[in-house]
Formats: structure tokens, C-alpha cells, sequence
């Protein structure tokens, strides 16, 4: 278990450009299992999670080539099915959240597909009712082996088909969409998730021929085809990354800025730190954030305390409500963060408030952060990490404290933020990974 010793009270100047997103790779890198032909990628980033799923596509028979730092090729063209079949592959495939969306893909091209429980962050129940109930709707046949955890799915000549899906899940309406693209005839997805990454897989499918409407709605429309064709495709940048660094500078009272953000598929992203008090300033497609001493958190137009809340995309996204919290510790008012999707992914206040935050725990789904408008320092400590948003709130935390903190289990972060120690350090922070 890898641990980062911060050192904390320093002051961050410089530009940073986000990464690739970890959530978009997940979903693009599985979707290169639908075609026969050649699939290039660009800016994937060299994180955990996404090195993961690609040795698992090679290991599954993707030719895979890495053509520079940030571009790989794909070519699934000698799927290896009985490796499906494996101890091996069921381990590999559970270690990571995003490897359930190989289903979908397999099931289109192939007629079956099977999965052990996906990993990620253990941040509460994550049901899977949605993508087996999809996949069943387009005429599979699903079976969950109790016993051995295996969840199977087979099915071949998929019919299209209308669904309304019971909850507009983010893997869920990835995985159905890929199901759908060849099935035969018209599928009609409502209620779909419509962050910018699906939106991003809608355009990559739609350049391989796929013929989806609807795109950025939750009404989406398939008209199936025959197959699928190669093409190439360039992540957005990572919006939890972008997210991250602007409360990050806020806590520090860093002057950062953050380049190539396509501001314009932040959604509401930005405005949501601009109600903490936190200014930036758009420059392009750069967001520069000044070093502020404060800032302060509005309250809603009748003077009641503001809620930051999560909701579906184009609401909030929950994996930044971590960092919301931990930014409004040092900010001047008060906040209630209300985390609806996950039942506990608030626990790690508890590291905060040892740290000298005023937060309290109103249940499992809410905290209150009285801010303490930089009065009194937080102090450093040392805390484990208990998710990858948690643990990058950690390291918020650790850097604006004062005294050094050590953060163990640093394997979360690694699992969506890429060199993210010698990136900070770059700009004058003290990080040190220790084995
Ligand atoms: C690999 C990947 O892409 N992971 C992301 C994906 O996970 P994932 O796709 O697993 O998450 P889902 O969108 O399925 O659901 C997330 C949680 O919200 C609940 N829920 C969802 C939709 C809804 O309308 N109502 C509702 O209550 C679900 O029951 C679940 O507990 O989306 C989540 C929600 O943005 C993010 O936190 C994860 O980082
Ligand atoms: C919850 C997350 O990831 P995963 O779905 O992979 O666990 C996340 O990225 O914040």
C-alpha cells in the first residue's frame, strides 16, 4: 500500500492541462469490441483504471498498440471467447468499475457476454438492474449464478426495442447503447443518461456507422446496422480532474490556470464553485483562478443556508461533491452537501473534522460545513483513503494544512488522477509517494 507525505501551507503558481477523462475512456475502450476494424484513441490517460481495462482487451485478443503517450490502437479482430471463460478473466474484470460495459459490446457482436461483480469505489449499493434489464428488453437472456457471483448474458439476433430505463444510469445507458447499435430494427432508449462522455460514445458509434438520434437528450433512437466500422476518437478532458484543481487552488490560495478545459462541456460544473465564492476568470478555453485569501459561500435569494446537490447529468456530478466539501471547509458561510446518489461516500468527513474541520454529519447522505473562512488552520494528519474523490479531497485537505499529513491507500487516487504528485509538485507542491 503507497502513501503521499504532504507537506502543507504551500502556495501553487502555474498552468496544469487536465487529462484525458477516466470515465469517458472506460466507456470508448470497450466500445472498440464492436468492430473488426482499427480504433485509434488519443489523450488516454496512464491511470489505474483504464491500464487495467486495456490489458484486459489484450488479454481477451485486442491487438493493442500504444503510438504515443497518449494514443493507442485497437483492432478486436481475433476475440478469444473461451478466454471469457477463465478464473483469470472474471478476476481481472472485477477490479474495475468501468470493465461491466465490455457486456454490451460482446452481447452486440457476439451473442453473449459474461462478468463477475465489477469493482470501483465501494461508495455504497451500485445495482445493475438497469444494463441486465436493457440487454433483456433487446430479447438476451440473463442468468446471475448466485453462488459463483457470474452475472451471463446470451442472445443472439438482438431485436430493437422501446425502453424506459427505471433510472438513468451512466454504464447502464453506455452498455444498452452499444447492445442496441446492431440489433435489428429500431430501439428507442428514454431516460438515458446524457453526460458529455455518452455523448461523446454517441459521435464515436454514429463515425463507425451506427445511427443514434437523439444525441445529448434522454431520448435516444438506434436504427440498427449490420456492423461496424473502425475510426478515431479524442477524449474530452477529464471534468472531475478540471473540477478538482479549482478547489484545490481555492483551498490553497494557489494561482492556477487551467488550460484547454472545454469550458462548454462543464455544464454547470463552473457556476456551482463560483456560488462557494471561488472567482475564476475564462480565458479562451482556459480557466485562470486567481489566489483569493476568501471566499464566500452564497446563500439561496431568501437568505437560507445553500445546498450543493448531485443529480443526473445536467446536474451536478456526485463525483465532485467530495470536493465541494472539503473546499467550503476553509471558505467564509455555510454549505450542505447532499450527496443523493451514494449512501457513503460522505464518511471521510470524519478525517476532516480530526483535521479541524467544522462539519457535521446530519446522515449518511448529508453534512453541514460551517467554513472557517481561513480563522484557524486545518492540521495535518495521517488518514487512509477511502475513495478515489474522498482521497483527492485528502489531498486538498493535507495541502492547505498546516504540518505535514501522510494519506495511505493512494491506489484509489491513482485509479483516475494520472502522475497527479508530480504534476502538483511542477507547481510548487510537496508531495512524496513513499512505497
Ligand atoms: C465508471 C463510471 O463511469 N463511473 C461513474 C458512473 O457510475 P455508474 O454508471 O456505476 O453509476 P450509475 O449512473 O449507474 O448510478 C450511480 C448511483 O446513482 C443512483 N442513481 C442513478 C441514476 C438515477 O436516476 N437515480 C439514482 O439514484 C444509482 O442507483 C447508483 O447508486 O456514474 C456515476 C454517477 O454519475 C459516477 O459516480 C461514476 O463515477
Ligand atoms: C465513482 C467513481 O469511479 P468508479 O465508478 O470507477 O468507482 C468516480 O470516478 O468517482
Amino acid at each position: 500500500m503507497a502513501s503521499f507525505r504532504v507537506k502543507g501551507g504551500l502556495k501553487l503558481k502555474g498552468e496544469i492541462t487536465p487529462q484525458g477523462a477516466k470515465n469517458e475512456a472506460l466507456q470508448i475502450l470497450c466500445a472498440v469490441l464492436l468492430t473488426a476494424q482499427k480504433v485509434t484513441i488519443h489523450k488516454i490517460p496512464n491511470i489505474r483504471d483504464v491500464n487495467k481495462l486495456i490489458e484486459l482487451l489484450g488479454e481477451m485478443g485486442v491487438r493493442v498498440e500504444k503510438l504515443g503517450p497518449e494514443s493507442y490502437s485497437f483492432q478486436a479482430d481475433a476475440i478469444k471467447l473461451d478466454y471469457l471463460e477463465t478464473k483469470d478473466f472474471l478476476i481481472k474484470a472485477s477490479s474495475l468499475r468501468g470493465s461491466v460495459m465490455i457486456l454490451g459490446p460482446l452481447l452486440a457482436r457476439f451473442g453473449t457476454g459474461r462478468l463477475s461483480k465489477p469493482g470501483g469505489d465501494k461508495i455504497g449499493r451500485r445495482r445493475m438492474d438497469t444494463h441486465f434489464t436493457g440487454f433483456q428488453k433487446l430479447g438476451a437472456e440473463f442468468h446471475y449464478d448466485k453462488k459463483k457471483e457470474i452475472y451471463h448474458i446470451d442472445g443472439k439476433n438482438l431485436k430493437g426495442a422501446y425502453m424506459l430505463l427505471d433510472e438513468a444510469s451512466v454504464t447502464g445507458t453506455a452498455n444498452i447503447l452499444m447492445a442496441a447499435v446492431m440489433a435489428e430494427g429500431k430501439t428507442t432508449i428514454y431516460n438515458a443518461a446524457c453526460e458529455p462522455y455518452l455523448q461523446q460514445l454517441c459521435d464515436m458509434l454514429n463515425r463507425m456507422g451506427a445511427k443514434i438520434t437523439g444525441v445529448g437528450s434522454n431520448l435516444l433512437h438506434v436504427e440498427g446496422v449490420k456492423e461496424l466500422k473502425g475510426t478515431d476518437h479524442t477524449l474530452l478532458p477529464d471534468m472531475i480532474e478540471i473540477g478538482s484543481f479549482i478547489g484545490m487552488a481555492a483551498m490553497t490560495q494557489s494561482e492556477i490556470t487551467i488550460k484547454d478545459a472545454q469550458i462548454h462541456r462543464l455544464g454547470i460544473i463552473p457556476e456551482t464553485f463560483k456560488r462557494m465564492g471561488i472567482k475564476m476568470e475564462f480565458r479562451g478555453d482556459d480557466i485562470f483562478i486567481p489566489a483569493q485569501k476568501h471566499y464566500e459561500i452564497e446563500t439561496f435569494i431568501d437568505g437560507s443556508i445553500l445546498t450543493i446537490a448531485d443529480a443526473i447529468w445536467p446536474g451536478f456530478t456526485p463525483d465532485l461533491l467530495s470536493i465541494v466539501l472539503v473546499t467550503a471547509t476553509q471558505a467564509k458561510g455555510t454549505v450542505l452537501v447532499h450527496q443523493k446518489m451514494f449512501e457513503s461516500r460522505l464518511f471521510f468527513v470524519d478525517k476532516l473534522i480530526d483535521m479541524g474541520a467544522q462539519i457535521i454529519l446530519c446522515d449518511p447522505h448529508r453534512a453541514t460545513v460551517i467554513g472557517l473562512d481561513r480563522k484557524y488552520p486545518l492540521r495535518g494528519i495521517r488518514m487512509t483513503s477511502p475513495d478515489i474523490r474522498a482521497g483527492v479531497s485528502l489531498l486538498i485537505a493535507a495541502m492547505s494544512a498546516e504540518g505535514t499529513s501522510v494519506i495511505d491507500n493512494i491506489e484509489q487516487i491513482d485509479r483516475g488522477y494520472q502522475y497527479i504528485d508530480q504534476r502538483l509538485n511542477a507547481l510548487g507542491a510537496d508531495i512524496v509517494r513513499v512505497d
